[in-house]
């Protein structure tokens, strides 16, 4: 492992692949190490052959890209290939008019309180009917589950319910191994794995000669292909001769505002899953081993869950500050888009007057951010959800403030900003207040040691995160 004070070196034709390889396991900590040692905090990284990449964590250079220069930093071709074969068209792998119609679209729908509500109840009826049972059985069994897992086939649950209205029952282990969700594991999976290949020249091989993950990912997109064209037919059929009901799913709206072309909604609808399937989940499983290492903070929320209780659903949320903080706190160390990629379209000068070159990939990187001193201060590393919270002068209570959002892209930032935050925080908020009202999450392994994050699309806790479950008296 390197973990020196100064910058990685490169060395003539292979530049850093070395090192690289030598922390190909450990590539979020690697890269965050070369930008936290880097005096400007942004880092060239010589990729075999000549090629070059800028990995950043200045918050002045992240405003650039994603706001400033928006125009000029894309999704670029290797990022748009590596996911074509699973995301096609989707948000996700699209630019310009084609990403800008998409956008305005789904931020139309996402702002409706029709698909609040409805989130609203397909988390509820998750929590309730399938994570609350679960928990319930494991305190009272005594037994060990691995709440990483859980947390993930919630999250699968709850996404496809609210982008088709269908559901997997992915957190009802009795029920058969749902197809569907095997298959999107995979795609993901191996999609990941193609970004970790020394040239896409390897995979692209692998394929055309439809071997070994190649073959498995054809398979695996062409089943959740099938699968959604399935759902949108039947969804088609159902609405023929109905005016739309209020509460229902994504695929719905986009079919009853006259969107009804089989690809193009196929690919939203899968760009959609995609987006919410491990980004909550991975969120909620560091945070709930950092609420165990930290039992004020833990105590504060319970105190907090307990007082809102009694208010209606929507309210209870929204007035979670103290939760919502400690949410926000815990993606600062374990983001769940540790590096995000872009492109430069034409040749471009940094604020920090780094020259970028057309054609170069450029990383923020909030893994990192989240850990620069001079961003947080020394005390960096110590989990206080009091840095986002202030108080109202006038009334004295105490609000959520939030941060610089280049200086905290958790969700990114600028136009692209993620879509689905606030869904993002109902969802989560609703999960915690649930399981923490009555539970007492005990990790299995408190070894006093750090788990260890990994990353290939989203962040994950390795090896899962094995705890018990204990009724709260
Ligand atoms: C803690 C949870 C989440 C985090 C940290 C997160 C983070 C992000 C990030 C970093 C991006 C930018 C990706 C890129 O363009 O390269 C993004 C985009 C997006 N997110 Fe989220 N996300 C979360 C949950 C969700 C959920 C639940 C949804 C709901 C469907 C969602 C929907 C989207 C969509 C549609 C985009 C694409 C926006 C666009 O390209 O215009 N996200 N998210």
């Amino acid at each position: 492992n390197t973990n020196t004070k100064t910058p990685p070196k490169p060395y003539p034709l292979i530049g850093h692949y070395l090192s690289i390889y030598t922390n190909r396991h450990r590539l979020v900590q690697w890269t965050s190490d070369a930008v936290l040692n880097s005096p400007t905090s942004t880092f060239l990284i010589h990729r075999p052959f000549g090629e070059t990449r800028l990995i950043t964590g200045n918050p002045t250079v992240v405003q650039h890209i994603l706001k400033t220069k928006f125009i000029n930093y894309q999704k670029g071709d290797i990022f748009r290939a590596t996911l074509f074969d699973l995301l096609g068209h989707g948000i996700f792998n699209v630019n310009g008019n084609e990403w800008k119609f998409q956008r305005q679209l789904s931020s139309h729908e996402f702002n409706t309180k029709s698909l609040r509500h409805f989130v609203e109840n397909v988390v509820d009826n998750e929590l309730n009917e399938r994570l609350i049972p679960i928990l319930t059985t494991a305190a009272i069994n005594n037994t060990i589950i691995d709440l990483q897992d859980i947390l993930q086939r919630f999250a699968f649950d709850n996404i496809c319910k609210i982008a088709f209205g269908y559901d997997p029952s992915y957190l009802t282990p009795s029920l058969p191994q749902e197809k569907f969700a095997s298959a999107f594991e995979d795609a993901v999976k191996i999609s990941g794995e193609r970004f970790r290949t020394i040239t896409p020249l390897v995979w692209k091989i692998k394929r055309v000669l439809n071997m070994g993950s190649e073959k498995r990912l054809k398979e695996a997109v062409l089943e959740i292909r099938q699968f959604a064209t399935k759902v949108l037919k039947e969804k088609k059929k159902e609405l023929e001769n109905k005016s739309l009901i209020q509460s229902v799913d994504l695929l719905s709206r986009f079919i009853s505002s006259g969107h009804s072309d089989e690809k193009f909604v196929t690919d939203m609808v899968i760009s959609f899953i995609l987006a919410g399937r491990d980004t909550t989940s991975a969120a909620l499983t560091w945070f709930f081993w950092l609420v165990f290492k930290n039992p004020k903070v833990e105590s504060l929320i319970v105190e907090e869950v307990d007082e809102k209780s009694d208010s209606a659903i929507y309210d209870e949320v929204k007035e979670m500050v103290y939760t919502h903080a400690s949410l926000c706190e815990s993606m600062r160390l374990y983001p769940p888009v540790p590096v995000d990629s872009k492109t430069a379209s034409e040749d471009d000068v940094l604020p920090d007057g780094t020259f970028v070159k057309k054609g170069m990939m450029i990383s923020y990187h909030p893994y990192a951010m989240g850990r620069m001193e001079n961003l947080w201060g020394r005390d960096w590393m110590e989990f206080r959800p009091e840095w986002w919270l202030e108080e109202d002068e006038t009334t004295g209570t105490i609000r959520f403030a939030a941060k610089d959002a280049y200086t905290y892209p958790v969700f990114q930032a600028g136009p692209r900003i993620c879509l689905g935050k606030d869904m993002a925080f109902l969802q989560m908020k609703r999960v915690v207040a649930g399981v923490l009202r009555q539970f007492k999450v005990v990790p299995v392994a408190d070894d006093g040691g750090e788990p260890v994050f990994v990353a290939a699309l989203t962040s994950k806790m390795q090896g899962g995160f094995p705890v018990k479950i204990k009724e709260r008296k």
